[in-house]
């Protein structure tokens, strides 16, 4: 039974090692961030319409379409792996889809951010509406968020978590926690979310490795590789410090870089991912080991951001107002890499303390796997 209105949130993240080379299939360890997060608020309205407002984006009216104007009936399982898999990425769709958003306006490419934003909302409704039974044809939705947009801090993931979330809440495929906070149901339900948000982070990223929305949807500390997801528990918090360059970049852009850098050396860069995958794993290696001397274990993970920060430099997504961050926080001896797509965005400096390595047995929960 849904309700008529629902209030979701999901946090951003950082990724501390491997991202690019997760997209290529190797590890990445990435962390969700406690206070910085996005809203969405959907709202059941009585008319048949969809009315977007996405005020972070500079909007200063909401997008508005009536539910006629969209095409149904695409995806045959939604609760299952199989749905999004047999969805292709059909041009019909996405050419009807991509005219509403541009007003009308035929193979239009939607380049501006307010756009891509409200595309993804559509794709996302239109393959979830499908023949659902419910009463919410018409919904009014506000999403907010106090994640730099377009910095490395996920905005987009948590973005499409919300979005999937909403939606899936609005059409009964999934119940509020409140309703059903049966563990098994929670967990399925967090599976049926983070697939449906990778959906709509393919609309945003290209083609996205998963890790952006899988930390996302489950929050903590995970470790990625391929769609498996390893939830890290007991962990002391990591104190990073983060640093936001405020140099704009766009994710897809220099995902695309790294895959055709790849393409043109990949002697090279296979190498240069494997390494980058090698220092994903010796992290989760020495969470694992009993290593009680702080300073070793302090000392282990610096160099293991020293080596990831050069190693994402040299697949060319670097940028000069990071190295200048490294830079400065060298003099104070600390060492910092970037986190995310990198070409600006932000970084992190792990900031050691007294106790900064208290070591708490870590359990690694079973496996959980998103597609
Ligand atoms: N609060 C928001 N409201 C509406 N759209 C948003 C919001 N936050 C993010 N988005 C969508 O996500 C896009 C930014 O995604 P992008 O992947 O480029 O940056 P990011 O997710 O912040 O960085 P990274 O992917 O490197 O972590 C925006 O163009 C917009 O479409
Ligand atoms: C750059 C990347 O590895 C992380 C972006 O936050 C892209 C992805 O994994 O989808
Ligand atoms: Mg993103």
């Amino acid at each position: 039974m849904s309700l008529d209105r629902y209030i979701i949130s999901a946090p951003g993240k950082v990724i501390l090692f491997g991202e690019h080379a997760v997209v290529h299939g190797k590890t990445a360890i990435a962390g969700s961030l406690d206070g910085l997060r996005t809203y969405a608020l959907f709202e059941k309205r009585i008319d048949e319409y969809l009315e977007l407002n996405l005020p972070d984006l500079g909007l200063q009216q909401a997008f508005l379409w009536p539910t006629s104007v969209l095409p149904y009936n695409l995806v045959n399982n939604i609760e299952t792996k199989d749905g999004p898999q047999n969805l292709q990425f059909n041009d019909i769709l996405l050419q009807k889809i991509k005219s509403i958003v541009s007003n009308g306006q035929d193979n239009q490419e939607i380049n501006n951010i307010q756009q891509i934003a409200a595309f993804t909302f559509l794709y996302l409704y239109t393959c979830l509406k499908n023949n659902s039974q419910t009463s919410w044809n018409g919904m009014t939705i506000c999403v907010r968020s106090n994640l730099p947009i377009g910095s490395g801090l996920g905005s987009s993931a948590s973005y499409s978590v919300c979005l999937a979330t909403g939606l899936l809440l609005a059409f009964g495929y999934i119940s509020s926690p409140y309703e059903n906070n049966e563990k098994q149901e929670i967990k399925k339900m967090s599976e049926l979310i983070n697939l449906w948000a990778y959906q709509a982070e393919k609309v945003i990223h290209g083609t996205p490795s998963g890790v952006d929305n899988s930390v996302a949807t489950y929050g903590g500390v995970i470790v990625f590789t391929n769609g498996v997801i390893q939830n890290i528990r007991g962990t002391q918090s990591l104190r990073f410090l983060l640093t936001n360059t405020k140099v704009p970049r766009h994710t897809k852009t220099l995902v695309e870089n790294v895959r055709t850098r790849l393409e043109n050396f990949p002697k090279i860069v296979n190498l240069i991912l494997d390494a980058i995958h090698g220092i994903s794993e010796s992290f989760k290696e020495i969470l694992e080991k009993e290593i009680n001397d702080d300073q070793e274990l302090c000392t282990k993970i610096e160099g293991f951001i020293d080596m990831g920060h050069h190693l994402l430099n040299s697949l060319g997504v670097g940028h000069p107002s990071l190295d200048k961050v490294r830079e400065i926080a060298a003099q104070y001896d600390l060492h910092t890499k970037l986190t995310g797509a990198g070409g600006g965005g932000c970084a992190i400096t792990l900031i050691r303390n007294g106790n900064f390595f208290l070591k708490k047995k870590i359990h690694y929960n079973t496996n959980n796997t998103i597609q």
